[in-house]
């Protein structure tokens, strides 16, 4: 019997895959609620910046999403899959899928920045010395750290090379999707244009999907597609920069038209401000 060929789905816009999605999520510690029934989507391929005030639940979030924090409720899929159903060695599979840069890098300070790297590959793959080495200081000339910087300690690092080599680590195993925990944070506005840029350029090469927390506006104008806001324990708006300008919200409002965000719209016009990717 003939095979039948059945035409690819088409890929609008909302057809995009999803790589993380997010429903009916809730988080406690005690009796303080911090997620509430959060709703979220991440599509494949874009760069979701996810922002909102101090001590709101975006680490937590992201935490959760991981499997590093327990949850009261609700569902929570990367790459299709619900990682608590999985067993140990599916979950391992699929966490080689994705890379994880924590605030402030986390780094272990013992060892060298060519050790942190290669953590993320003796824990996944069985690889000799040699092979681990070669990968370890491809990864670090791919965030823009020179050979020598392989060898350093963390202590011996500027704030902005911590960062690249926090990137460097999450990016060991390839990943197709990298979550930034506050990436520009602790930088001078010149190495956080910098390393917008990176982030912009990597993930546009190695096609990645960017889950990126953040309190900067600067890097909202400047690499993220589509930008999401947690309030009172829920997403209260997802879309682009647009989106959230004509947002009613009192947070997003404060946020987005306060004085500082004036600056940073104005500074992401060209000439003022290098903005690596067009917004889309
Ligand atoms: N393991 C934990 N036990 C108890 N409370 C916690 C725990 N982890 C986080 N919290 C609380 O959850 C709340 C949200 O913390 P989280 O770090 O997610 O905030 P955030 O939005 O990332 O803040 P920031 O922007 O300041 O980093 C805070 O009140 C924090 O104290």
């Amino acid at each position: 019997m003939a095979e039948i060929v059945l035409p690819a789905p088409l890929q609008t816009e909302t057809s995009t895959p999803l790589v993380i999605k997010v429903r009916d999520l809730s988080v406690s510690f005690g009796d303080k609620i911090i997620l509430d029934g959060l709703d979220l989507d991440v599509r494949k391929g874009e760069v979701m910046g996810f922002v909102g005030g101090s001590g709101m639940g975006k680490s937590v979030l992201t935490r959760t999403i991981l499997g590093l924090t327990p949850k009261q409720r609700g569902l929570i899929e990367v790459f299709g899959a619900d990682l608590d159903t999985l067993d140990l060695a599916t979950r391992k599979r699929l966490e080689r899928r994705f890379g994880v840069m924590f605030q402030m890098g986390a780094l272990f300070s013992g060892l060298t920045v060519k050790q942190n790297v290669q953590l993320p590959l003796r824990e996944h793959l069985r690889l000799t010395g040699r092979l681990a080495d070669e990968l370890a200081m491809l990864k670090i000339e791919l965030v823009g750290l020179e050979p020598d910087a392989a060898d350093k300690y963390p202590s011996e690092l500027s704030g902005g090379m911590i960062k690249r080599a926090a990137l460097a680590r999450a990016l060991a195993l390839d990943p197709e999707l990298v979550f930034l925990d506050e990436p520009t944070s602790g930088l001078d506005p010149i190495g956080a244009a910098e390393f917008d840029e990176l982030i912009a350029t990597l993930q546009k090469t190695l096609g990645l999907t960017v889950f990126m927390v953040t309190h900067d506006l600067d890097s909202l104008y400047a690499v993220c597609d589509r930008v999401a806001a947690l309030a009172d324990g829920k997403v209260i708006a997802t879309g682009p920069i647009s989106t959230m300008l004509a947002s009613e919200h009192p947070w997003l409002r404060n946020y987005f038209h306060g004085k500082r965000a004036r600056q940073a719209d104005a500074a992401s016009r060209p000439q003022v401000r290098a903005a690596p990717l067009p917004l889309r």
